[in-house]
Protein backbone atom coordinates (compact mmCIF):
# COMPACT_ATOMS: atom_id res chain seq x y z
CA UNK A 1 0.00 0.00 0.00
CA UNK A 2 1.29 3.40 -1.01
CA UNK A 3 0.56 6.14 1.63
CA UNK A 4 1.16 10.06 1.39
CA UNK A 5 0.55 12.34 4.38
CA UNK A 6 0.87 16.42 3.25
CA UNK A 7 1.01 18.28 6.27
CA UNK A 8 2.71 21.58 7.54
CA UNK A 9 4.29 19.77 10.61
CA UNK A 10 6.07 16.19 8.75
CA UNK A 11 7.99 16.06 12.34
CA UNK A 12 4.75 15.24 13.75
CA UNK A 13 4.88 11.42 11.97
CA UNK A 14 7.82 10.32 13.83
CA UNK A 15 5.77 7.58 15.43
CA UNK A 16 4.78 6.02 12.03
CA UNK A 17 8.89 5.03 11.65
CA UNK A 18 8.39 2.68 15.15
CA UNK A 19 7.15 -0.76 15.99
CA UNK A 20 4.70 -2.46 14.07
CA UNK A 21 4.27 0.47 11.60
CA UNK A 22 8.06 0.91 11.19
CA UNK A 23 7.86 -2.56 10.43
CA UNK A 24 5.82 -2.49 7.68
CA UNK A 25 7.81 0.10 5.87
CA UNK A 26 10.85 -1.30 6.32
CA UNK A 27 9.81 -4.56 4.51
CA UNK A 28 7.54 -3.07 2.19
CA UNK A 29 4.28 -3.85 2.97
CA UNK A 30 3.81 -0.07 3.26
CA UNK A 31 5.12 2.98 1.28
CA UNK A 32 4.84 5.91 3.33
CA UNK A 33 5.85 9.43 2.23
CA UNK A 34 5.56 12.01 4.46
CA UNK A 35 4.98 16.07 2.64
CA UNK A 36 5.81 19.38 4.33
CA UNK A 37 2.56 21.57 2.57
CA UNK A 38 5.02 24.45 2.47
CA UNK A 39 7.18 22.96 -0.02
CA UNK A 40 3.81 23.64 -2.85
CA UNK A 41 4.66 27.81 -1.02
CA UNK A 42 6.48 30.52 -3.25
CA UNK A 43 6.64 33.93 -1.25
CA UNK A 44 8.66 34.34 0.71
CA UNK A 45 7.23 33.91 4.38
CA UNK A 46 5.84 30.55 3.20
CA UNK A 47 2.13 31.59 3.83
CA UNK A 48 -0.63 28.72 3.99
CA UNK A 49 -3.29 30.44 5.94
CA UNK A 50 -5.33 33.36 5.54
CA UNK A 51 -8.24 35.07 7.25
CA UNK A 52 -11.73 33.49 6.49
CA UNK A 53 -14.33 35.02 3.98
CA UNK A 54 -17.39 36.36 5.88
CA UNK A 55 -15.47 36.66 9.42
CA UNK A 56 -15.24 34.37 12.03
CA UNK A 57 -12.48 33.08 14.26
CA UNK A 58 -8.86 31.89 13.51
CA UNK A 59 -7.43 31.57 9.90
CA UNK A 60 -8.40 29.20 7.20
CA UNK A 61 -5.84 27.30 5.33
CA UNK A 62 -5.18 28.55 1.21
CA UNK A 63 -5.89 26.77 -1.60
CA UNK A 64 -3.58 27.70 -3.86
CA UNK A 65 -0.68 25.82 -2.11
CA UNK A 66 -2.75 22.67 -1.61
CA UNK A 67 -3.84 22.44 -4.85
CA UNK A 68 -0.65 22.23 -6.31
CA UNK A 69 0.62 19.58 -3.73
CA UNK A 70 -2.62 16.82 -4.31
CA UNK A 71 -1.69 17.84 -7.76
CA UNK A 72 1.87 16.52 -7.94
CA UNK A 73 0.77 13.65 -4.96
CA UNK A 74 -2.18 12.66 -5.51
CA UNK A 75 -2.25 10.59 -8.93
CA UNK A 76 -4.54 8.51 -10.80
CA UNK A 77 -6.31 5.72 -8.11
CA UNK A 78 -5.30 7.81 -5.46
CA UNK A 79 -8.08 8.54 -2.34
CA UNK A 80 -7.91 11.36 -0.28
CA UNK A 81 -8.39 11.19 2.99
CA UNK A 82 -8.99 14.43 5.15
CA UNK A 83 -9.48 14.35 8.64
CA UNK A 84 -11.94 17.14 9.59
CA UNK A 85 -14.06 17.80 12.91
CA UNK A 86 -16.99 17.61 10.38
CA UNK A 87 -16.28 14.22 9.04
CA UNK A 88 -18.19 11.25 9.05
CA UNK A 89 -17.03 8.85 11.71
CA UNK A 90 -14.04 6.40 11.76
CA UNK A 91 -14.89 2.97 12.33
CA UNK A 92 -13.09 -0.60 12.46
CA UNK A 93 -15.52 -0.78 8.46
CA UNK A 94 -13.54 2.16 7.33
CA UNK A 95 -10.10 0.81 8.30
CA UNK A 96 -10.94 -1.94 6.03
CA UNK A 97 -12.15 -0.11 2.96
CA UNK A 98 -8.90 1.86 3.32
CA UNK A 99 -6.88 -0.85 4.04
CA UNK A 100 -7.84 -2.57 0.50
CA UNK A 101 -6.82 1.06 -1.51
CA UNK A 102 -4.10 0.95 -3.11
CA UNK A 103 -2.53 4.46 -2.98
CA UNK A 104 -4.07 6.97 0.12
CA UNK A 105 -3.32 10.44 0.32
CA UNK A 106 -3.82 12.27 3.59
CA UNK A 107 -4.62 16.40 3.84
CA UNK A 108 -3.83 17.19 7.16
CA UNK A 109 -5.42 21.24 8.04
CA UNK A 110 -5.05 22.85 10.60
CA UNK A 111 -6.01 26.49 12.18
CA UNK A 112 -10.53 26.58 11.20
CA UNK A 113 -9.56 24.23 8.51
CA UNK A 114 -8.91 23.89 4.81
CA UNK A 115 -10.74 26.21 2.09
CA UNK A 116 -13.94 24.18 0.97
CA UNK A 117 -12.99 24.51 -2.01
CA UNK A 118 -9.75 22.31 -2.36
CA UNK A 119 -12.02 19.18 -0.98
CA UNK A 120 -14.46 20.17 -3.83
CA UNK A 121 -11.76 20.62 -6.88
CA UNK A 122 -9.98 17.25 -5.65
CA UNK A 123 -13.20 15.40 -5.69
CA UNK A 124 -13.60 16.45 -9.80
CA UNK A 125 -10.75 13.89 -9.90
CA UNK A 126 -10.32 11.06 -7.36
CA UNK A 127 -12.82 9.57 -4.31
CA UNK A 128 -12.26 12.21 -1.40
CA UNK A 129 -13.21 10.79 2.73
CA UNK A 130 -13.86 13.45 5.36
CA UNK A 131 -13.49 11.62 8.45
CA UNK A 132 -13.65 12.76 12.00
CA UNK A 133 -11.90 10.70 15.11
CA UNK A 134 -15.03 11.71 17.32
CA UNK A 135 -16.98 14.25 18.34
CA UNK A 136 -14.12 16.62 19.98
CA UNK A 137 -11.82 19.01 18.45
CA UNK A 138 -7.94 18.54 18.00
CA UNK A 139 -5.66 21.28 16.98
CA UNK A 140 -5.34 19.69 13.42
CA UNK A 141 -5.51 16.25 11.44
CA UNK A 142 -2.18 15.01 12.75
CA UNK A 143 -3.09 12.94 15.14
CA UNK A 144 -5.88 11.58 13.35
CA UNK A 145 -3.86 10.69 10.60
CA UNK A 146 -1.53 8.76 13.08
CA UNK A 147 -4.55 6.81 14.74
CA UNK A 148 -5.77 6.04 11.40
CA UNK A 149 -2.90 4.78 9.52
CA UNK A 150 -2.35 2.53 12.81
CA UNK A 151 -6.12 1.26 12.61
CA UNK A 152 -5.01 0.24 8.81
CA UNK A 153 -1.78 -0.66 8.99
CA UNK A 154 -2.66 -4.01 11.60
CA UNK A 155 -5.21 -4.81 8.60
CA UNK A 156 -2.32 -5.26 6.20
CA UNK A 157 -1.07 -8.79 4.84
CA UNK A 158 1.62 -10.18 7.07
CA UNK A 159 1.52 -7.21 9.68
CA UNK A 160 -0.12 -8.74 12.97
CA UNK A 161 2.48 -11.71 13.76
CA UNK A 162 -0.88 -13.93 15.00
CA UNK A 163 -3.05 -13.75 12.36
CA UNK A 164 -5.96 -15.33 14.75
CA UNK A 165 -6.08 -11.85 16.44
CA UNK A 166 -7.59 -10.66 12.70
CA UNK A 167 -9.62 -13.65 13.08
CA UNK A 168 -11.15 -12.86 16.64
CA UNK A 169 -12.24 -9.61 15.62
CA UNK A 170 -13.80 -10.71 12.41
CA UNK A 171 -16.25 -13.37 14.25
CA UNK A 172 -17.15 -11.11 17.39
CA UNK A 173 -17.30 -8.22 15.36
CA UNK A 174 -19.78 -5.53 16.40
CA UNK A 175 -18.88 -7.00 20.24
CA UNK A 176 -16.35 -5.01 22.86
CA UNK A 177 -13.35 -7.89 23.31
CA UNK A 178 -13.61 -10.08 26.81
CA UNK A 179 -10.69 -9.16 29.47
CA UNK A 180 -7.74 -10.35 28.53
CA UNK A 181 -4.99 -11.83 31.05
CA UNK A 182 -1.29 -12.88 31.43
CA UNK A 183 1.14 -14.31 34.05
CA UNK A 184 1.50 -13.77 37.04
CA UNK A 185 -1.45 -16.06 37.68
CA UNK A 186 -1.95 -14.17 41.13
CA UNK A 187 -1.23 -10.61 41.33
CA UNK A 188 -1.26 -7.67 43.82
CA UNK A 189 -4.26 -10.87 45.96
CA UNK A 190 -6.29 -10.67 42.10
CA UNK A 191 -6.22 -14.04 40.36
CA UNK A 192 -6.41 -15.18 37.14
CA UNK A 193 -10.25 -16.45 36.34
CA UNK A 194 -9.94 -20.17 36.77
CA UNK A 195 -11.73 -21.12 33.54
CA UNK A 196 -8.34 -19.12 31.77
CA UNK A 197 -6.22 -21.38 33.09
CA UNK A 198 -8.10 -24.53 32.84
CA UNK A 199 -7.16 -25.52 29.05
CA UNK A 200 -11.09 -25.91 28.48
CA UNK A 201 -11.07 -24.64 25.13
CA UNK A 202 -15.05 -24.73 25.34
CA UNK A 203 -15.38 -23.03 28.72
CA UNK A 204 -12.99 -20.34 27.58
CA UNK A 205 -15.05 -19.56 24.69
CA UNK A 206 -18.28 -19.69 26.14
CA UNK A 207 -16.30 -17.45 28.95
CA UNK A 208 -15.18 -15.09 26.56
CA UNK A 209 -18.61 -14.89 24.87
CA UNK A 210 -20.42 -14.11 28.17
CA UNK A 211 -17.89 -11.39 29.09
CA UNK A 212 -17.60 -9.50 25.59
CA UNK A 213 -21.62 -9.61 25.87
CA UNK A 214 -21.54 -7.90 29.39
CA UNK A 215 -19.09 -5.36 28.67
CA UNK A 216 -20.46 -4.28 25.37
CA UNK A 217 -24.71 -4.21 26.99
CA UNK A 218 -22.85 -2.29 29.94
CA UNK A 219 -20.53 0.38 28.17
CA UNK A 220 -21.73 0.32 24.60
CA UNK A 221 -25.66 -0.06 24.67
CA UNK A 222 -25.73 1.40 21.04
CA UNK A 223 -23.40 -1.74 19.88
CA UNK A 224 -25.21 -4.06 21.90
CA UNK A 225 -29.07 -2.99 20.37
CA UNK A 226 -27.48 -3.36 16.90
CA UNK A 227 -26.16 -6.57 17.47
CA UNK A 228 -28.06 -9.02 15.39
CA UNK A 229 -30.52 -11.39 17.66
CA UNK A 230 -30.05 -14.03 15.70
CA UNK A 231 -26.12 -14.32 16.52
CA UNK A 232 -27.44 -14.77 19.90
CA UNK A 233 -27.74 -18.50 21.58
CA UNK A 234 -29.44 -19.93 24.22
CA UNK A 235 -26.28 -19.88 26.59
CA UNK A 236 -26.09 -15.85 25.18
CA UNK A 237 -29.41 -15.60 26.42
CA UNK A 238 -28.93 -16.72 29.82
CA UNK A 239 -26.27 -13.99 30.40
C1 LIG B 1 -19.39 22.34 16.73
C2 LIG B 1 -18.16 21.65 16.23
C3 LIG B 1 -18.50 20.44 15.33
N1 LIG B 1 -17.29 22.54 15.44
C4 LIG B 1 -16.00 21.86 15.31
C5 LIG B 1 -15.07 22.68 14.49
N2 LIG B 1 -14.86 23.97 15.12
C6 LIG B 1 -13.93 24.78 14.36
C7 LIG B 1 -12.62 24.09 14.28
C8 LIG B 1 -11.84 23.93 15.42
C9 LIG B 1 -10.59 23.33 15.31
C10 LIG B 1 -10.13 22.90 14.09
C11 LIG B 1 -8.77 22.33 14.02
N3 LIG B 1 -8.58 21.45 12.88
C12 LIG B 1 -8.03 21.84 11.70
C13 LIG B 1 -7.98 20.76 10.86
C14 LIG B 1 -8.51 19.64 11.57
C15 LIG B 1 -8.71 18.31 11.24
C16 LIG B 1 -9.31 17.48 12.15
C17 LIG B 1 -9.72 17.97 13.40
C18 LIG B 1 -10.45 17.09 14.33
N4 LIG B 1 -10.96 17.56 15.48
N5 LIG B 1 -11.62 16.56 16.09
C19 LIG B 1 -11.58 15.45 15.36
N6 LIG B 1 -12.19 14.25 15.68
C20 LIG B 1 -10.83 15.75 14.22
C21 LIG B 1 -10.55 14.77 13.22
N7 LIG B 1 -10.34 13.93 12.46
C22 LIG B 1 -9.48 19.30 13.73
C23 LIG B 1 -8.89 20.13 12.83
C24 LIG B 1 -10.90 23.05 12.96
C25 LIG B 1 -12.17 23.63 13.07
C26 LIG B 1 -16.12 24.71 15.27
C27 LIG B 1 -17.11 23.85 16.08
Amino acid sequence: MKVDIISIFPDYFAPLGLSLVGKARTTGTLDLAVHDLRTWTHDVHRTVDDSPYGGGPGMVMRPEPWGQALEAVAGPGATLVVPSPVGKPFTQADAYELAALDHLVFACGRYEGIDQRVIDDAADRMPVREVSLGDYVLFGGEVAVIVIMEAITRLLPGVLGNADSLTEESHAAGLLEAPVYTKPAAWRDREVPDVLRSGDHGRIARWRRTESLLRTAARRPDLFAAYPPEHLDKQDRKA
